[in-house]
Parts: C-alpha cells; sequence; structure tokens
C-alpha cells in the first residue's frame, strides 16, 4: 500500500511515488536480484500491459517502465528477464514504436500472448457522466473508444498509458476529466466505474510479444510462429518475389507491416530515393522446419538484409 497526499494506492513494490516506474535514467541502479522472473512493461501499475505481463509469466514480478525503449533496454542490462509489449490491437491496429524498437534492439521474441481488453470510464467518486468535459488515457485506448467518445462529447487528452492516466484523474482530484482505463485500474486509484465495455467492438485484443535476451530453440512439437524483418532491392514485381517464397511453400503469413528505413548512410551512392521500406512478416512456421528456411534462403536472393526477429509458439487461445 502506498500513501501520497492522503490517497492510499494498492499498488505493486516497483512504482513508489517518489520514484515512479524505471526510466533510462535509473536503470543503473535498478538490479536484478530475488528468484522470481523480473518482467519489464510500459506504464503503471493497472496498464493493461502488465496484466498482459502477468498472463505471459504468471507469479513474476512485473516490473513498470516509463517508456517501450526503457523496457528494451532493462532486459538487454539485465535489470530484468523479460519485457512483455503491445505490438497490435484487433482495433486500433500496430503500436509502430516497438516495430521501430524491434529492428534497433536485439532482444529475441520469444513468445505471444494476446490479451483481450475490455475498457472502461473512470471518474473520480461522486462525478456523473454529464459533469465530464475531458478524458485522458494511453492514444490506442483513445482510438479503440472512438465512438462512445464522440458520443459523449469529450475532448481526448493523450497520456503515456491508461493507468497512469487513472492515476493522474485521482491524484489531481480532477471533476469535469475522466480516465479510459481497466477496472484494475479503477480499483488501484480509488476512482469509480461510469461505464463499462466502452470499446467500439467487444473483440477487442491486444497481442503483445515477449522479448528476451536470448532466442528460443524453435520446435515443432506444437503450432510455432515466426517473425522477421527484411529490406528489398527496387525493382518492378519485388515485393510480389519476396513474399511468394511462402506462398509456393503453402506458408501461412499472419501480418505484414512496412516501416519506413531511417538509416539513410546505408542507401546505395548517388541514390535519390527518400523512401526506404522494411517489411515485417509473421508466418505460420517454425524455423526448426526445413521448410521455413528453404523459405528464408528463397528470401536471401532478394533481400537487402533479412534477420529473424524469433520463433516462438503461437498463441492458439480463442477470447
Ligand atoms: O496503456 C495501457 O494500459 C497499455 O498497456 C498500453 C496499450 C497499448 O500500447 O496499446 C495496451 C493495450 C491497449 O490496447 C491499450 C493500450
Amino acid at each position: 500500500m502506498i500513501s501520497v497526499v492522503g490517497i492510499e494506492f494498492n499498488c505493486c513494490s516497483y512504482c513508489p511515488i517518489s520514484t515512479g516506474p524505471l526510466t533510462s535514467a535509473r536503470l543503473a541502479n535498478s538490479g536484478s536480484g530475488g528468484s522470481r522472473l523480473r518482467v519489464a512493461y510500459q506504464g503503471v501499475c493497472g496498464a493493461y500491459s502488465e496484466s498482459a505481463a502477468q498472463k505471459a509469466y504468471p507469479n513474476c514480478e512485473a516490473v513498470p517502465c516509463d517508456q517501450f525503449e526503457t523496457a528494451f533496454e532493462a532486459v538487454e542490462g539485465w535489470t530484468v528477464d523479460r519485457a512483455v509489449l503491445p505490438i497490435e490491437n484487433s482495433l486500433g491496429g500496430s503500436i509502430h514504436r516497438n516495430y521501430d524498437l524491434l529492428l534497433r534492439h536485439k532482444l529475441h521474441i520469444v513468445g505471444e500472448i494476446k490479451y483481450a481488453v475490455r475498457h472502461c470510464l473512470l471518474a473520480n467518486p461522486g462525478v456523473k457522466v454529464n459533469d465530464l468535459k475531458r478524458v485522458l488515457s494511453h492514444p490506442q485506448a483513445l482510438a479503440q473508444c472512438e465512438y462512445t467518445l464522440t458520443r459523449l462529447g469529450l475532448v481526448r487528452e493523450a497520456v503515456d498509458d491508461t493507468a497512469g492516466a487513472a492515476k493522474y484523474v485521482a491524484l489531481s482530484k480532477l471533476e469535469d476529466t475522466g480516465a479510459v482505463a481497466s477496472s484494475a485500474a479503477a480499483e488501484i486509484y480509488g476512482l469509480d466505474i461510469l461505464a463499462e465495455d466502452i470499446q467500439d467492438d467487444s473483440d477487442n485484443v491486444t497481442r503483445f510479444l515477449m522479448l528476451a535476451r536470448d532466442p528460443l530453440i524453435p520446435g515443432t512439437y506444437r503450432p510455432f510462429k515466426t517473425s522477421i524483418v527484411f529490406s528489398l532491392e527496387e525493382g518492378p514485381g519485388i515485393l510480389f518475389k519476396a513474399l511468394a517464397v511462402f506462398a509456393m511453400r503453402d506458408i501461412n503469413l499472419t501480418k505484414i507491416e512496412s516501416r519506413p528505413w531511417r538509416r539513410s548512410s546505408l542507401r546505395p551512392p548517388g541514390s535519390c530515393r527518400c523512401f526506404h521500406y522494411m517489411f515485417y512478416v509473421d508466418f505460420e512456421e517454425s524455423m526448426a522446419s526445413d521448410n521455413a528456411q528453404n523459405a528464408l534462403k528463397h528470401l536471401e536472393e532478394f533481400a537487402t538484409f533479412l534477420r529473424v526477429l524469433g520463433s516462438y509458439p503461437a498463441d492458439t487461445t480463442m477470447l
């Protein structure tokens, strides 16, 4: 239990208000230790990412981080053992920042977890829906509740995470501002739930990646997925040919994403192209299978860069 300006929060031991979640600057002094697996997530206690971390690694010590990048650095610097970070949402789409960070850092994807996100409209005790003029939350959460928030005519303001929004509304004792966050956040920060399940679609699922310093040894004992990132030469039909290496081997692609490639120093000399892309592809095959290995050997014929981000058990649960 943490007590701040007269308010007590039933929070985890990692985010005392005096210090807050881990930041890049504080990583060096936050050694690991103890026997439980330490798992970094972005946000504060009550964030969906914390619940996803607990679902991915039951009984873990979930360690809050202020930014996605801090979670990457915390794993790389041995402050924690794993990170669990969102990569895509069924309503809001991709979390682009984490695609870019996967490329910039050297962590391996060792698993995925799907988490059903159920948003609530929260406010301080006594505040009614009609009192609200403004609502705070993570941009993804605001996007997922577009319909309800528009109907209520609320001004939206983006903050770093849903639970952080709830905490701010509680600490500031705001009476005209609510938060979109989880029912867990309502309980932790002592807020009332004014409306439940306010996401635009009841099937609101966020897919999280489990990241580690070492890769998992791929198997074929259960359904595996593999995530890769590659870049291609410029030319007609090159992307078509690259994707054909999977189609001709009957390998199912589950996701494709393209992101700008910012490392202009690697552009061919004299090239006037400003728009270079990295392609991220997830496919349903283990790297332990000859089929996947042959597909990637074939892809290397067109790719100017290719990296396997991880081969890991697919989360096949129906939510
Ligand atoms: O803000 C949170 O609670 C988070 O865990 C972040 C996050 C995201 O980054 O997409 C995770 C799940 C939901 O889709 C909304 C927000």
